[in-house]
């Protein structure tokens, strides 16, 4: 071989036999060295000013992408205010035109009496401009967003407008007439906080329930048994408008003919507007029931009696043996209830032409998890909370839970059981590589972002109260914010007791034999 030096670079020539020419003796190691010496130099020059460049394009690169997620952030972050604002926009309007209407004016006066103008309340106490008063609020200030009179309305059936109800909630402050609606008041340089989202909150029909929509798991002998039971007795003895799913109605029918009073919908769009003319929901199943209930309602959601025929049972508070005591109690109000936090969830293509391109929001009771489906690969998901980044999260995923589903995955996953009327956003790892990546919770204000970066082995996988899973590519991201759409659903003593029974009955969680008297005393 003859070593030979081409542009600074040293080639040797084989033989096609794959030898090499021996060296002449002349080449002692010193003069190969030497000979070396200079073009090797040459390369590592090239390597290492190679290197350099690489690294200048890999930082531009990466400025580049984080420049990109925080203006990703940041314009959803927009989007979502843009929102709440359009819908705080949408109260006050609705707060002008009820002055003009004065429909609270006239107690008791059903809505479906006022079809054809805007339903709206005049403030009652002429103070605040709410109906309710300061520690309370009326469901025709909240709940009337997207409300269309559907040209579909069910067959056979008159039009049936929404029960109005309030909710209400105690505040000690309001009774010495120091209710105030700030969080934090100031009084002489002290602070002090006025008003905690966590209070119980009190549902009061003020005019009655008409329609009551009946959801049901699937495939279940007992629970389609209950179901005909439950749909006969609320007709008859409660003179109520029944609404089922299209394969529950089937059932009926298959059952009886004289089930025919049950309405249902044909088309998906119909279900848009079920908050419009449903007062109740009640579902018969497990939670999955609830979240199935859930699933529906893309908007508002009217309140929920869960009644238990599942294993767990965390969401279902109602013995369904005891349907009828529960259901007239709900019925008659007022009712404790707990405002189940939802997280709305939109996907951002790596493809999205600009940030509002979103798919379709999707709102979750549980959580949304982000693992890496089958891949074998860690998952590597860089997070920001707004604009900040959080971290990286290698492992098999990472799950961003309500309080109410603090109970569920996440709990599996080691974070804490959280009270579901506690406001805050979940931030639990999936069996992450890393000893010290304890589980987050973060507030409810905050915007979550998570973003599979381009240089990601593989692709990671979003799946929303377990169900529905979408791919998310390198460059496609999730953004995740508080809804402003809870579930609020009936409690059977308050939402406290029942979260705690929850946890004693269905985990057995601190379940332990009491340690005996009988042992060494502190003295000895
Ligand atoms: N390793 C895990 O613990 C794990 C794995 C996958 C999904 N899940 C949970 O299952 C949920 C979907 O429920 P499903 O009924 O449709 O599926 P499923 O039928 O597989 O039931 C999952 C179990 O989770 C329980 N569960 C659901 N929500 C709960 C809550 N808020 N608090 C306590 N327990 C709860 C259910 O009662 C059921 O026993 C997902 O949202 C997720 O939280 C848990
Ligand atoms: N009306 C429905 N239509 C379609 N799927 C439903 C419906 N109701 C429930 N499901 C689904 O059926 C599954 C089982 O429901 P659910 O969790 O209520 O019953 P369960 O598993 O017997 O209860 P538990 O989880 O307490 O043991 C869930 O995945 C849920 O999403």
């Amino acid at each position: 071989m003859s070593p030979r030096q081409e542009n600074g670079i040293v080639s040797c020539s084989l033989h096609e036999n794959g030898t090499s020419d021996p060296l002449p003796l002349a080449y002692s190691e010193k003069a190969v060295q030497e000979m070396l010496q200079l073009p090797l130099e040459g390369i590592d020059n090239n390597l290492v000013e190679f290197s350099e460049a690489m690294r200048t394009v890999a930082k531009a690169l990466r400025r580049a992408a984080e420049g990109k997620t925080s203006a990703q952030a940041e314009a959803a972050e927009w989007k979502r205010k843009f929102e709440l604002e359009k819908s705080r926009n949408l109260q006050l309007e609705r707060k002008a035109i009820s002055s003009v209407n004065s429909c609270c004016d006239l107690p008791n006066k059903r809505t479906s009496d006022l079809a054809d103008q805007p339903e709206v309340c005049l403030p009652a106490n002429g103070k605040n401009g709410h109906c309710c008063g300061a520690n309370g609020i009326c469901n025709h200030e909240v709940l009337r967003d997207g409300e269309v009179r559907s040209d579909s309305e069910p067959v056979n059936k008159k039009v049936v407008k929404k029960a109005s109800f309030k909710l209400s909630w105690n505040s000690e402050g309001s009774k010495g007439n120091q209710y105030k609606h700030d969080v934090v008041s100031f009084d002489r340089g002290n602070i002090s906080t006025t008003e905690r989202s966590s209070k119980q909150i009190f549902l009061k029909w003020d005019s009655n329930p008409q329609t009551v929509l009946v959801l049901t798991k699937p495939n279940s002998d007992s629970v389609k048994l209950l179901c005909s039971e439950l749909v006969r007795w609320l007709k008859d003895q409660k003179k109520l408008n029944i609404y089922v799913e299209p394969r529950v109605r089937s059932e009926l029918l298959d059952e009886s003919s004289s089930f025919n009073f049950v309405q249902t919908w044909k088309e998906d769009e119909e279900v848009l507007l079920l908050h419009t003319k449903v007062d109740l929901v009640v579902t018969l199943g497990g939670d999955g029931t609830v979240l199935w209930a859930a699933s529906l309602f893309k908007g508002p959601v009217p309140p929920v009696v869960p009644l238990s025929m599942g294993s767990l049972g965390f969401m279902t508070a109602f013995h369904s043996e005891q349907y009828k005591e529960s259901l007239d109690s709900v019925l008659q109000g007022p009712v404790s209830i707990t405002l189940r936090h939802r997280l709305q969830c939109y996907v951002i293509r790596e493809t999205a032409k600009h940030e509002f391109d979103t798919e379709e929001p999707i709102l979750v009771l549980n959580e949304v998890t982000i693992d890496r489906g089958i891949s074998s690969y860690l998952t590597n998901l860089e997070c920001y909370c707004d604009n900040t980044f959080v971290t990286c999260v290698q492992g098999d995923g990472l799950i961003l839970s309500t309080t109410s589903g603090s109970t569920a995955y996440s709990l599996a996953a080691g974070g804490s059981m959280v009270h579901p009327q506690v406001p805050g956003i979940l931030f639990t790892p999936i069996c992450p590589h890393s000893l010290s990546f304890r589980p987050l919770i973060l507030p409810e204000h905050v915007t979550v972002r998570v973003q599979v970066p381009f240089n990601s082995r593989s692709s990671a996988w979003a799946s929303f109260d377990g169900k529905d899973r979408k791919q998310l590519n390198p460059g496609d991201a999730l953004i995740c914010s508080m809804a402003p759409w809870p579930v609020p659903t009936a409690c059977q003593v308050d939402s406290t007791s029942d979260f705690l029974r929850s946890i004693h009955e269905g985990l057995h969680w601190n379940l332990r034999k009491i340690q005996n008297s009988d042992g060494p005393s502190s003295s000895t």
